[in-house]
């Protein structure tokens, strides 16, 4: 997939309001394409700021990560599908993707499958009581997610290289859990760098905290551009 290196990292804007985002977006200005509006932004008056953000000429990920039954996914899918934006998450449960793939129907957004949540490590899996361990469970899930029609993966880049040969190119991978050399990992437990996460095949990286709560959160963004520009150019 031949895209800008900007175009790949996707920044989380986890922020109290929109007020804070419109802030934070002025702020990245030019070096940011792609920004992922979560739960605390879309319950803040989140969802008319990403049209906004989509009329500026942005891209946007709802990250809203639905799971319910089928009716009302399909039906929330819907009119999501009708904003404009580029990716939305929902939980990897057949059922769920299922009725997200129905609610998308030929609309351009693209339905992305959450395999297990990044701060899941082995002991949080069994605590959830689940069987599979991590490996096992976004393998199943991914094969799952392919033969749906779902069209990405959310893992983490510790997963790139196994999903890959799952996703192919049917599937794009969506990585959080991207960690800058020495940063803190915060409540992440399977986290990698930047430009190790591209190396691994990842296609899009996710990444919040590092850069809203850097010092210099452009200077910060850019960074990561440059890790992604310098991985790809191997
Ligand atoms: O498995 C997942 C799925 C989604 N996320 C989201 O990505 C960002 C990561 O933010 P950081 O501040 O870089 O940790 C956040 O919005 C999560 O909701 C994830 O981390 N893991």
């Amino acid at each position: 997939m031949t895209l800008d290196p900007r175009d790949r990292m996707i920044v989380a804007l986890d922020l109290p309001g929109v007020e804070q985002a419109q802030a934070m977006v002025s702020q990245l200005g030019e070096a940011v394409t792609f920004y992922k509006v979560g739960y605390q932004l879309t319950y803040a008056g989140g969802l008319d700021f990403a049209k906004r953000l989509i009329g500026s000429g942005k891209k946007v990920f709802m990250d809203l990560k639905l799971h319910d039954i089928g009716n009302t996914v399909s039906r929330g899918v819907e009119s999501i599908a009708g904003m404009g934006a580029t990716f939305l998450t929902v939980h990897a449960y057949p059922q769920t993707m299922r009725a997200a793939v129905e609610g998308r129907g030929t609309s351009g957004l693209r339905i992305l499958a959450v395999t297990v949540l990044t701060s899941y490590d082995e002991a949080d899996m069994k605590d959830a009581g689940y069987a599979y361990g991590v490996k096992d469970l976004i393998s199943l899930r991914a094969r799952q997610a392919h033969e749906i029609g779902i069209d990405g993966l959310v893992c983490s880049p510790e997963e790139a290289a196994t999903l890959r040969p799952i996703a192919a190119d049917k599937m794009v991978l969506v990585t959080p859990g991207v960690r800058p050399a020495g940063a803190d990992a915060g409540d992440q437990k399977r986290i990698m760098t930047p430009g190790r996460a591209i190396r691994e095949g990842a296609d899009y990286l996710v990444v919040g905290r590092p850069i809203t709560a850097a010092s210099d959160p452009k200077a910060a963004a850019e960074a990561i551009v440059a890790e992604i520009t310098e991985a790809k150019s191997q």
